[in-house]
């Protein structure tokens, strides 16, 4: 069950409308309440889409710049651009409050452990399912916010067990079109690998049908890696031309099974170190939060 009582002093909150979890997180939880004091009509969304070559990821920062503190979250921030990703916080004016990740990664260790070690009041968040470390463990249908804006937690598991999409909110003062912030499920003209952490190619082939095609056709896809060249694309785009998505399941696990990809060079530094937010020895008092 998400706890949410650690958040209650904290203007920035992760809710769930799952019936089945507590009352206290059906709705929009108290101290976003406390949000609606700053609340505009028109919430503004700032994005940026950043790069890191060595392991072509994509990191993403996103900001409420209507909200008077200008509260911005970071998604797979990678350790070696954590300077970068900060010094463009500290230029827009922004108050990093989270820092995500879609998945354990293999490819790089993540920057969400530097980023709490060098700017206080930053959360890690990734899946329960990923069964790593971090501040918030996030489940299907639970809601990041900052400030008046928020991203909606999809679970999209396949090429890692624990893989997450995060989408951004729909309803008023929300950015449309949509953005669907993929990680490795669904890559432009590609997806992520299966054959490690959990992969299985059934699991990714549901999880991209029913929980990101299902998505309007216009939304935005930014996925954390591309090795094409590409940025963005779109749901529909996908559905239309990605070479292995768009196939019938049989012949998609075919295609996974012989992709004959090369074992990615820092798995075995980077898995364990992004298990516990990129801190290898991160001690047990710097997590505030790992809820069972
Ligand atoms: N050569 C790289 C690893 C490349 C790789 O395996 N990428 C992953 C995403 S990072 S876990 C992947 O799923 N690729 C799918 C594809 O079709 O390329 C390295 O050595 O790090
Ligand atoms: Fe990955």
């Amino acid at each position: 069950m998400l706890r949410i009582s650690l958040l209650s002093f904290h203007r920035y909150s992760i809710s769930s409308h799952f019936l089945n979890r507590s009352p206290k997180s059906l709705a929009r939880p108290p101290m976003a309440v406390s949000v609606s004091a700053y609340t505009t009509s028109s919430s503004k969304l700032l994005f940026r889409q950043l790069f890191e070559k060595e392991s072509s990821t994509y990191t993403y920062l996103l900001a409420d710049v209507s909200h008077p503190d200008k509260p911005a979250l970071l998604i797979d921030p990678v350790d070696k651009t954590v300077e970068r990703d900060l010094s463009l916080v500290k230029d827009l004016g922004l108050k990093l409050v989270y820092a995500m990740n879609t998945h354990v990664h293999a490819d790089h260790v993540t920057g969400t452990g530097l980023l709490k070690s060098k700017v206080a009041g930053v959360k890690s968040v990734i899946s329960r399912a990923s069964k790593s470390k971090a501040d918030h463990l996030i489940e299907a249908g639970d809601k990041i916010y900052f400030g008046d804006l928020f991203l909606e937690v999809r679970a999209t598991p396949g090429h890692t067990l624990g893989c997450v999409t995060y989408v951004t909110g729909d309803g008023p003062n929300q950015p449309q079109p949509r953005m669907a912030f993929t990680g490795d499920a669904v890559l432009i003209r590609g997806c992520g690998r299966t054959d490690f952490q959990g992969g299985s190619s059934d699991q990714l082939y549901e999880s991209v049908h029913s929980q990101i095609f299902t998505l309007p056709k216009d939304t935005l896809i930014y996925p954390a890696h591309d090795y094409k060249g590409f940025t963005v694309s779109t749901v529909g785009e996908e559905m239309l031309y990605n070479p292995r998505l768009t196939k019938d399941k049989e012949t998609f696990e075919d295609i996974m099974k012989n992709l004959k990809l090369s074992y990615p060079k820092m798995i075995d530094v980077a898995v364990p170190a992004n298990m516990v937010c990129g801190l290898q020895d991160l001690s047990k008092s710097s997590v505030e939060s790992v809820s069972t």
